[in-house]
Parts: structure tokens; C-alpha cells; sequence
């Protein structure tokens, strides 16, 4: 600590406070599963192309053919007074945003920013479709980012069917198996990893509801409600909560016909309820922040709902970071 200002964690603080900082993070519902975290120590690769190779191989052992595996992979700390290791991209998989001259966007529109700091890059979109992967951005310390494009056969997609409706199939969506978060920081001991990618299983609403509802992403509910019949010219038809929860029962039926790992609300819900009376038999204090554990839809159907939780920051945890780019 004198000498350097900083000190080298073992691989058991490493894989010990990956879980804790888990624990810790009051806006996960999916805590329950905390001890259940493989940790991959890779804070010896000094190269962005190594890099690389370790993210897609993290992809692939996450992925295990649907069985997704809990998995952080964890790249060089930040050196006291330099910058770390970024990873630009907020996921490893996620689909481009193309904002077109007339003001549409095809793609994601959470993307138009990223995609056109890459197009300054030089990237170029594969067939400018609404699923196009982004390239993987990988900038070292003091040096400028490098991109690479991700191989198709490790990202397993799902398209998406409805149980009861023929027609969903026709309308060509679908989403990514793996939730891979890579833009956080993992702090541990006062020491911060800037680059160090988790992934864990979707809850069928982020995807059902944010992801393909949200009226600023995919925006599919008036699609979805017109090919259902249903009358979109009043509110009062509830028509938009009709939509959103045959989009919600396709992503679920869609993901369990894969064989690709994902989790309902009510369930994600009741477990998060289990894992705070476990939490406090073992003399605990569960933090949450109530705004992020409710899901995006049902809300006071779950259990969830009527708890006012306490909220608070502590450490091991994972924190935000600025935008490398701006
Ligand atoms: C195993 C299955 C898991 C499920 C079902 C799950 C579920 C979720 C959901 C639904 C959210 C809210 C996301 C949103 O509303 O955009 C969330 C947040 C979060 N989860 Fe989990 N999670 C899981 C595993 C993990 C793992 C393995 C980690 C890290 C090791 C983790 C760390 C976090 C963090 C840091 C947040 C807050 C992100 C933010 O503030 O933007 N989760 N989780
Ligand atoms: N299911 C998941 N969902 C998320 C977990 C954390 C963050 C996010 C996305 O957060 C974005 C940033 C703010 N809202 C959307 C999604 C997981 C990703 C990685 C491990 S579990």
C-alpha cells in the first residue's frame, strides 16, 4: 500500500466479493441466487484482442446451450491515477439503432447513440436490419478503443411464438438468450473493476415488457393489439394491457420451447421474498430499492409491491460509470 497505493486481491477475496457486491446490489430481484456465481479471473490478459476472446468465451460457457450458467468475468483492476479498462457497450449483446434522415429509427432505439459513435469509428451495419449486432468496443487504459465484431454462433437468439396465437411467429420477432451487463463498475476492497462483465438469466418482463413494449424501444403493443383485434382508439379498452401480457406469455412460452433459461415475475418475485427471510437467518440486513425490484407489470399482483424496502448503498457493490465516450 505504501509503495504502491494499491494492493493484489487473491482469487478467493476476487470470487468472495463478486458474490457479496451481488448480495449487495439493491436493485437486483435475482439475488437469491448470490452464492451461485462462477467467477473468472482474467486480470492478467494485458491485450484488447485477449480481451475479446475471453468475453466470447464467457458467452459461450454462460450460454451452455440454453442452461444459462451466473458468470462474471473479471479483467485488470484500475491503476490508481490512470483510467481502466472500458468496455464501451452497455451489454455485450445488443442490437443497433439506425436513425434514418426522415427521423425513423430501425433497430433499437436505445442504441442511436452507440451506433453512431461507432459509424465515427468506422463501423458499418451489417444489413441495417432491426437485430443487428453491435460490435464489441474494448478501449485499455490511454490508448484508443479497438472493435470487434462478435461470431453469430455464440449469440443464441429465440424467436418468439405465442401459445394460443398462429400468427405471432409471422411477425418476425425475436431477442438474445444472455443478459450480459458490461459497462458497471465492481468495486471490492477499495479496489475498482472497470471492466468486468456479469450475466444471469432474464426475467421474462424485461424483455416482454421493457425491451419490445416500452413505446421508446421496440414499441410492438399497437402491433400486437391490431393483430389481436383489439380496439387501440380508447385507453379505457385496456387494450395496451391486453397486448402486454400475450407479448409477455410469447416471450416465456418462446424461451421455455428453446430450452433457454428465464424467470416470470411471480416467481422472480416469490423467491426475492425467500431470500430476505434467509438474509435475515443469517443476520442480515436486505437493502432494496423497491422502484427497480417491482416488476415493470402486475406490480401489486406480487408480493413484492407491499413491502416498503429500505434502500441503501454499500460495498462490495456495482456502480455506474461514465460513458467512455463523451
Ligand atoms: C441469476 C439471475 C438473475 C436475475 C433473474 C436478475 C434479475 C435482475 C433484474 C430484473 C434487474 C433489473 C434490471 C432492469 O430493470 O433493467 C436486475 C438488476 C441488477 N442485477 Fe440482477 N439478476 C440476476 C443475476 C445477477 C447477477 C449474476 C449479477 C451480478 C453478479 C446481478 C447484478 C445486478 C445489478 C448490479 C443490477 C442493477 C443494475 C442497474 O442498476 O442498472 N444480477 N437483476
Ligand atoms: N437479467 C438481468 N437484467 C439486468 C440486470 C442489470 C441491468 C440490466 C439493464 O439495466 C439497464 C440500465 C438501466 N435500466 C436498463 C438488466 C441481468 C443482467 C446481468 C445479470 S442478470
Amino acid at each position: 500500500m505504501e509503495r504502491t497505493g494499491t494492493y493484489w486481491q487473491t482469487q478467493e477475496e476476487l470470487t468472495y466479493g463478486s458474490m457479496v457486491a451481488w448480495r449487495n446490489n439493491a436493485r437486483c430481484i435475482g439475488r437469491i441466487n448470490w452464492q451461485m456465481l462462477q467467477v473468472r479471473d482474467m486480470r492478467y490478459l494485458s491485450t484488447a484482442q485477449d480481451i475479446f476472446m475471453a468475453i466470447v468465451e464467457h458467452i459461450r460457457l454462460a450460454t451452455n446451450s440454453g442452461k444459462i450458467r451466473s458468470m462474471i468475468t473479471i479483467f485488470a483492476p484500475q491503476r490508481p491515477g490512470h483510467p481502466g479498462i472500458r468496455i464501451w457497450n452497455p451489454q455485450i449483446i445488443r442490437y443497433a439503432g439506425y436513425r434514418q434522415a426522415n427521423g425513423t429509427i430501425i433497430g433499437d432505439p436505445l442504441h442511436t447513440k452507440l451506433t453512431e459513435v461507432l459509424y465515427k469509428l468506422g463501423w458499418r451495419g451489417a444489413q441495417g436490419g432491426a437485430f443487428d449486432l453491435l460490435p464489441i468496443v474494448i478501449q485499455m487504459p490511454n490508448r484508443p478503443p479497438e472493435l470487434f465484431e462478435l461470431p453469430r454462433d455464440c449469440v443464441l437468439e429465440v424467436a418468439l411464438s405465442h401459445p394460443d396465437f398462429s400468427w405471432f411467429i409471422e411477425l418476425g420477432i425475436k431477442w438474445h438468450a444472455l443478459p450480459v451487463i458490461s459497462n458497471m463498475r465492481l468495486e471490492i476492497g477499495g479496489i475498482s473493476y472497470t471492466a468486468a462483465p456479469f450475466n444471469g438469466w432474464y426475467m421474462g418482463t424485461e424483455i416482454g415488457a421493457r425491451n419490445l413494449g416500452d413505446i421508446n424501444r421496440y414499441n410492438l403493443l399497437p402491433l400486437i393489439a391490431k393483430m389481436m383485434g383489439l380496439d387501440t382508439r380508447s385507453d379505457r379498452t385496456l387494450w395496451k394491457d391486453r397486448a402486454l401480457v400475450e407479448l409477455n406469455r410469447a416471450v416465456l412460452h418462446s424461451f421455455a420451447l428453446a430450452g433457454v433459461t428465464i424467470i416470470d415475475h411471480h416467481t422472480a418475485a416469490r423467491q426475492f421474498i425467500h431470500h430476505e427471510k434467509r438474509e435475515q437467518q443469517a443476520g442480515r440486513k436486505l437493502y432494496a430499492d423497491w422502484s427497480w425490484i417491482v416488476p415493470p407489470m402486475s406490480g401489486s399482483t406480487t408480493p413484492v409491491f407491499h413491502i416498503p424496502y429500505e434502500n441503501r448503498q454499500v460495498t462490495p457493490n456495482f456502480f455506474y460509470q461514465d460513458d467512455p465516450w463523451l
